[in-house]
């Protein structure tokens, strides 16, 4: 059996994890929560595990792979921004090419993706493989999440404050998801990403406006939503489901980990716009958390 220590098992990831984790073969190592800050005991119980998942701010992610630096037998999961684009990690989105699930499942270091790049890069990436959008492709991204992709801090500060009912925010334009955006959507250009925060819970939309007249080849929205289609064909968690609704709410697949692509498209005006639906803290956290879970203890290969 897997035995499992959730470094930051306290936080929202952390507990999201734990939940799922309930009825699966695998052993659950909690420390003791007065200690829970204590490299000694972390170590302790890194040195005890199989597979650790780092559920904590980016830094102190960072610490706890050079603390267990040298214990040969363990694997981690990181779900912080710390390493998703480090040299010797493998990105933990098992849908992204028909490949990744195995090299998931044999990979000793794993990064879970951020919330808002699984909608982006599900979206985007089958279409660059495809030559559907050159890499430098103008590119602008729109995104609303809900409160608790801030964590703890901004989950405390809508449930006992109220906090504003949408913002905008990331307006530096440097927001940290850009990275891994460019690496593992095959974007060669930065695309302007506008992430924004609502004053619900759970959920999220991503949305990417394409002209297809600048598109090469000149491809109708049939065109898009077949490359989608044909990409995520037999997927568990991702699917492509068709645009006939009027409008699309952020919160509709709260407390789900799965993810819905739509292709909107009016072919007379040449736009079509692509989106991703899904909750920040399931398939765009702890619900991709398991699937890396399961595919790292040898559980299911076939969850992609
Ligand atoms: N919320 C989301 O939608 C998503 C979050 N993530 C990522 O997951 C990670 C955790 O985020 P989230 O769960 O939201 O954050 P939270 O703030 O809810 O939880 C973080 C947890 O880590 C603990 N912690 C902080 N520093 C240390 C340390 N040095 N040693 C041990 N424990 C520590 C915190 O304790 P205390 O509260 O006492 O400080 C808290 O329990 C972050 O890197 C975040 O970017 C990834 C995808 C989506
Ligand atoms: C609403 C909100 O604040 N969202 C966070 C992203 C969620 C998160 O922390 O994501 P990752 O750990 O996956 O990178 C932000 O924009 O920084």
């Amino acid at each position: 059996m897997t035995r499992v220590f959730i470094d930051g098992e306290a936080g929202t990831t952390g507990l999201g994890i734990r939940d799922r984790l309930r009825g699966l073969p695998v052993e659950i190592l909690s420390i003791d929560p007065a200690r829970r800050k204590d490299p000694s005991a972390r170590l302790d119980m890194m040195t005890k595990a199989d597979l650790v998942v780092l559920c904590l701010p980016d830094d102190a992610a960072r610490e706890a792979v050079a603390l267990a630096g040298s214990l040969e037998h363990v694997r981690f999961l990181d779900a912080s921004t710390a390493h998703r684009v480090t040299q010797g990690w493998e990105y933990g989105f098992p849908e992204m090419t028909p490949e990744q699930a195995s090299r998931i499942g044999k990979a000793r270091y794993v990064a879970n993706p951020g919330c808002y790049p699984t909608g982006v890069i599900a979206l985007l990436r089958p279409l660059v493989d495809a030559g559907l959008i050159p890499s430098d492709h103008p590119l602008t991204i729109n995104a609303v999440s809900g409160y608790s992709g801030g964590g703890r801090s901004e989950i405390e500060a809508h449930e006992r404050e109220g906090g504003p009912a949408f913002a905008l925010y990331g307006l530096g334009l440097e927001h940290k998801h850009v990275p891994e955006i460019m690496h593992y959507g095959g974007l060669t250009r930065r695309p302007l990403f506008v992430p924004s925060i609502g004053h619900f819970a759970q959920g999220m939309i991503v949305s990417i406006p394409l002209h297809l007249p600048d598109l090469p080849g000149q491809p109708c929205t049939a065109d898009i939503a077949a490359c989608l289609a044909a990409r995520y064909a037999g997927s568990e968690r991702v699917r492509v489901v068709s645009s006939d609704r009027p409008r699309l709410d952020a919160a509709a697949l709260a407390g789900q980990d799965d993810m819905e692509l739509r292709v909107h498209g009016n072919d007379a005006r040449g736009h079509v716009l692509l989106t991703a639906c899904l909750d920040n803290l399931g398939k765009g956290a702890s619900g991709a958390a398991l699937q890396n879970i399961r595919l790292m203890s040898g559980r299911d290969v076939s969850c992609a």
